[in-house]
C-alpha cells in the first residue's frame, strides 16, 4: 500500500511527524526522492506536491493521500463515506488536524465589491478554479474566473481581477493586500484520503487506526499516583477522566495504610487544578506523563 505525503512546503514537516508518531517510520532517503520505504514493510510512501496528491491517489499511483481538502476539492469530487462514492471520488477518511485555512472570497476594502452578488459580470482571479466555479454557481452568480498560480492578492489592484477567491488562515497577507472577506467558500484541513475501493482493505483501516490513536493522544496525559483507599471516591470525582480511572493494590503495602494505586487519562489542560484537588484528596507520588498513542 503507498501513501502519497507532501515533498515540500508547509505540509511536508508536520505530517512526517505524523507518520513517526504513528509508528510508519519512514526510512532514511536522499531529499527529495520520489518514493521511500517505511518500517511496515507493505506501507511504502510516495511524495508529491500537495496538489498533485489528489490526482495520484484518483489515478491510482497511491492508494492514500494526506494534503489539504481545498487541493482535493479542486481536483474533483470528495465524499466523506464510500456508499456515496463514485469511482473517482475521494474518500475523505479522517481529519488529522493540521494546516487548518478557509478559502475566502475577497474584495478591496474600499472597493464596490461589498456582497458576492456584485460580483455578476465582473472576474475572480484563484488557484482554485474548480472550487470558485462550484461557489459561484451554488450561490448563482455569473462572473469570469481566471486562474492565476501565486500572488493572487495582487490581481485585484492591477486590473487583472475584481476580486480573489484565496487561502487565508490568520487573515495577516489580506490585511497587507487591503482585501475585505466577502464569503467563506471552504474550510480546508489536511486529511487522510482514499481511493474508495481501498477504504475496507484491512491494511487502510490499521493506518487510521494508528493515525486516530496519535490524534487522540494529542492534548492528553498519562496521571499515576497513590492514594488512600478510604478515599478513592474522592480521588474518582476529582479526576476528570476517560470512563473511570485504573485503580490497582499496591503490592508494597505492607504497614497496611490501604493505599491503591489510580491511573487516568486527563486532558492536558486540567492537570494544573487536578494535581492541587489529588493531593487535597491524600493522593502521593503524582505522575504526570506524555502520551504517545491512545487506541480508544
Ligand atoms: N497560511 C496557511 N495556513 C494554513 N494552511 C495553509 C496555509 N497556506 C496553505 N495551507 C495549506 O497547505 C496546503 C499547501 O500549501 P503550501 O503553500 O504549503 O504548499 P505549496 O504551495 O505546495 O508550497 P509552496 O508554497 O512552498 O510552493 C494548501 O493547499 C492548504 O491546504
Ligand atoms: O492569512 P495568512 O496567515 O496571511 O496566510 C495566507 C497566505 O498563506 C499562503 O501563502 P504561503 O505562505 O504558502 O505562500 P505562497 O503564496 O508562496 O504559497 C496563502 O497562499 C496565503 O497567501
Ligand atoms: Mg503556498
Amino acid at each position: 500500500m503507498r501513501i502519497a505525503v507532501p515533498n515540500k512546503g508547509r505540509l511536508h514537516d508536520p505530517t512526517l511527524s505524523l507518520l513517526e508518531r504513528a509508528g510508519l517510520h519512514v526510512e532514511e532517503t536522499a531529499d527529495r526522492q520520489l518514493y521511500a520505504d517505511t518500517v511496515d514493510p507493505d506501507v511504502s510512501i510516495l511524495f508529491a506536491r500537495a496538489a498533485d496528491i489528489p490526482e495520484y491517489v484518483r489515478d491510482g499511483a497511491a492508494d492514500l493521500g494526506i494534503t489539504g481538502l481545498d487541493q482535493a476539492a479542486e481536483s474533483g469530487g470528495v465524499v466523506s463515506s464510500t456508499s456515496e462514492a463514485a469511482d473517482d471520488d475521494l474518500v475523505d477518511l479522517l481529519d488529522l488536524g493540521y494546516g487548518s485555512c478557509t478559502l475566502v472570497l475577497a474584495a478591496p476594502e474600499d472597493g464596490d465589491i461589498e456582497r458576492v452578488e456584485d460580483l455578476a459580470g465582473r472576474t475572480v482571479a484563484t488557484e482554485f478554479p474548480n472550487v470558485t466555479r462550484n461557489y459561484l454557481d451554488r450561490v448563482r452568480v455569473d462572473a469570469d474566473v481566471v486562474t492565476v498560480t501565486g500572488a493572487t492578492e495582487l490581481t485585484p489592484h492591477v486590473d487583472m481581477a475584481d476580486a480573489i477567491v484565496d487561502i487565508t488562515s490568520t487573515g495577516t497577507t489580506l490585511k497587507v493586500n487591503r482585501l475585505a472577506v466577502i464569503d467563506e467558500v471552504l474550510a480546508s484541513s489536511v486529511r487522510l484520503f482514499a481511493r474508495p475501493d481501498v477504504v475496507d482493505d484491512p491494511k487502510v483501516e490499521q493506518v487510521v487506526t494508528a493515525f486516530e490513536s496519535v490524534l487522540a493522544a494529542d492534548g492528553r496525559r498519562y496521571l499515576m499516583m497513590n492514594a488512600p483507599k478510604a478515599r478513592l471516591d474522592e480521588v474518582k470525582d476529582v479526576i476528570p477522566g476517560l470512563g473511570g480511572p485504573t485503580v490497582m493494590n499496591v503490592e508494597a503495602d505492607e504497614n497496611g495504610n490501604g493505599m491503591v494505586a489510580v491511573h487516568a487519562v486527563v486532558e492536558e489542560r486540567d492537570v494544573f487544578a487536578t494535581i492541587s484537588e489529588l493531593k487535597a484528596v491524600g493522593a502521593s507520588g503524582i505522575l504526570v506523563t506524555e502520551i504517545e498513542r491512545l487506541v480508544e
